[in-house]
């Protein structure tokens, strides 16, 4: 039995309770190791060490920093295939997913923050007889608190930058997903990075994670995972008037129009569906189609989908892996249900597949996609955060917009058309941070990266990630 520790002040550690959870592998529903409960304590003594890291990190020439996130990028890309395993086992995602996007896009995250603190520079204001200097110094010590979706592409995304920008870390990763987070403890190591740089803290929300943000020597968080989870983490540290970044749930719009490039948009529409088994925020939930092409769109789409292969995520012939918990599998089918309850006919789907072999007790459910559910149904006004999509005829245009920026999310877009006109059109008018012409998950690092409404508040990626953690000081200087 694998026993996940603690990594503080640059040793692997218990928790001080010597408590554990269960950690279950989703493909097989067995339990496969240990995480440590850590409680309030176990996280004084990460904010502690982090503390006496923060004044010697600051110091650090950017160069110096960039040289230690390129080792760690290094020790990723060298351990690629022992990371993406533990990925998919943690997780229940295909092995090749974690290969393919998870794991690469890992390194990828401290080898673009590494060329970030090489080449970032501050702005100077020209002004009559003054010029501006403006700094942006490291806040100190910052919390980043990541889900269980992509566990080291999410958790990397906030630390690499956290780092850049000269401020020590206290993470805390998801407690269904805390492997690859372990493993990562080692690349420190083998960077040398100094003691306390990067705490990792494993354990529940409420018992790590909260004393975590609550902590008085904590400027700053960042944070991914639902938006309940977000609202209760921002009124919690309000009163402190603490940085906060939350990137937050969402029940995006794929906009599909007549005049698209019909294949095209079938075959992402499908992947931008299902990716992760639906599990990833950016998943196109909630499928717009334009009424003139509507049944063509939906037999097609319905056929490809019915055509994914769902089981053992080792197997490189799988498509859909497995849920990542029970909970979550029991919710993702009460959610499947209510929608029948509702009106929504399944198309197909709609149903657990039992898993064979040495995946018999695996969280599996079939993708899923539902018909005939209006704009306001619970359905396609709540995030799911699984296999299970919706199909939505629509008019015209105006009537797109209203049904897509309909919902309390605003975090994604997908526009399928050749219209170049109406694509800006669409683009300046959707209530979403991130809207895709023609593609989807289109990722550029250096773009602002979030939500709007209650899919976020804040933006990662590139400057805005450096910006974040941050503190930005102008000075003033006259002359004569
Ligand atoms: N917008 C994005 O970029 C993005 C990306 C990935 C996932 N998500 C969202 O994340 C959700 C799924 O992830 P999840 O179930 O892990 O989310 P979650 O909110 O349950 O948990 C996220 C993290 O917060 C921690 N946490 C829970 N309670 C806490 C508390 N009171 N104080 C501090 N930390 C606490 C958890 O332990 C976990 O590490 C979905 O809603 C999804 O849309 C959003
Ligand atoms: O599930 C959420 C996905 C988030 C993706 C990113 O943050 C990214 O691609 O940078």
């Amino acid at each position: 039995m694998i026993q996940i520790q603690n990594f503080i002040n640059g040793e692997f550690r218990q928790p001080l309770g010597l408590k554990y959870i269960d950690n279950f592998e989703p493909a097989t529903g067995k339990v496969f190791s240990q995480v440590p409960q850590s409680t309030v304590a176990d996280v004084g003594l990460a904010v502690e060490s982090a503390k006496a890291a923060a004044p010697a990190w600051a110091a650090c020439s950017p160069d110096e920093r960039a040289n230690y996130l390129s080792s760690i990028a290094a020790f990723i890309r060298d351990g690629a295939e022992e990371f993406a395993q533990a990925e998919s086992q943690d997780n229940g995602k295909p092995l090749s997913l974690a290969r393919g996007v998870d794991i690469p896009r890992s390194a990828l995250n401290f080898e673009f923050f590494a060329a970030a603190a090489r080449t970032k520079s501050s702005e100077s204001h020209h002004g009559e007889g003054a010029i501006n200097l403006t700094r942006r110094d490291p806040l100190g010590v910052v919390a980043c608190i990541s889900p269980w979706n992509l566990p080291l592409y999410l958790l990397t995304w906030k630390i690499a930058p956290a780092l850049a920008a000269g401020n020590t870390v206290v993470a805390k990763p998801s407690e269904l997903t805390p492997y690859t987070a372990f493993l990562l403890g080692n690349a420190f190591k083998v960077a040398g990075l100094p003691p306390g740089v990067v705490n990792l803290v494993h354990g529940y929300g409420a018992e790590a994670g909260a004393p975590l943000c609550e902590h008085p020597d904590v400027k700053a968080i960042s944070f991914t995972g639902g938006t309940a989870t977000g609202r209760g983490i921002a009124l919690s540290v309000a009163s402190q008037f603490k940085k906060v970044s939350l990137e937050m749930g969402g029940k995006n719009a794929n906009i599909v129009f007549a005049d698209c490039d019909f294949d095209e948009a079938v075959h992402t529409s499908v992947r931008a569906a299902f990716a992760n088994q639906g599990q990833i925020c950016l998943c196109g939930s909630r499928i717009l189609v334009e009424s003139e092409i509507y049944e063509q769109f939906r037999d097609r789409f319905v056929q490809l989908v019915s055509e994914l292969r769902v089981g053992d995520p080792l197997r490189a012939e799988t498509d859909q892996g497995a849920l990542v918990s029970k909970a979550h599998y029991q919710k993702v089918l009460t959610a499947i249900a209510a929608a029948e309850q509702e009106g929504g006919r399944v198309l197909c789907g709609g149903r657990s597949v039992p898993g064979d072999g040495r995946c018999e007790g695996g969280w599996f459910v079939a993708p899923t996609v539902i018909e005939g559910l209006g704009p306001q149904a619970r359905t396609n006004q709540e995030e799911i955060f699984g296999p299970v999509v919706t199909l939505i005829p629509f008019e015209d245009e105006a009537e797109a917009l209203e049904i897509a920026n309909g919902t309390n999310y605003g975090l994604a877009a997908s526009l399928w058309t050749q219209d170049l006109n109406r694509a800006h059109r669409l683009s300046a008018k959707l209530d979403a941070g991130i809207v895709w012409v023609n593609t989807w998950m289109n990722r550029d690092l250096r773009t602002p990266f979030g939500g709007m409404k209650e899919s976020g508040l804040g933006r990662e990626g590139g400057w805005e990630a450096l910006r974040f953690f941050t503190e930005a000081k102008n000075i003033c200087i006259s002359y004569k």
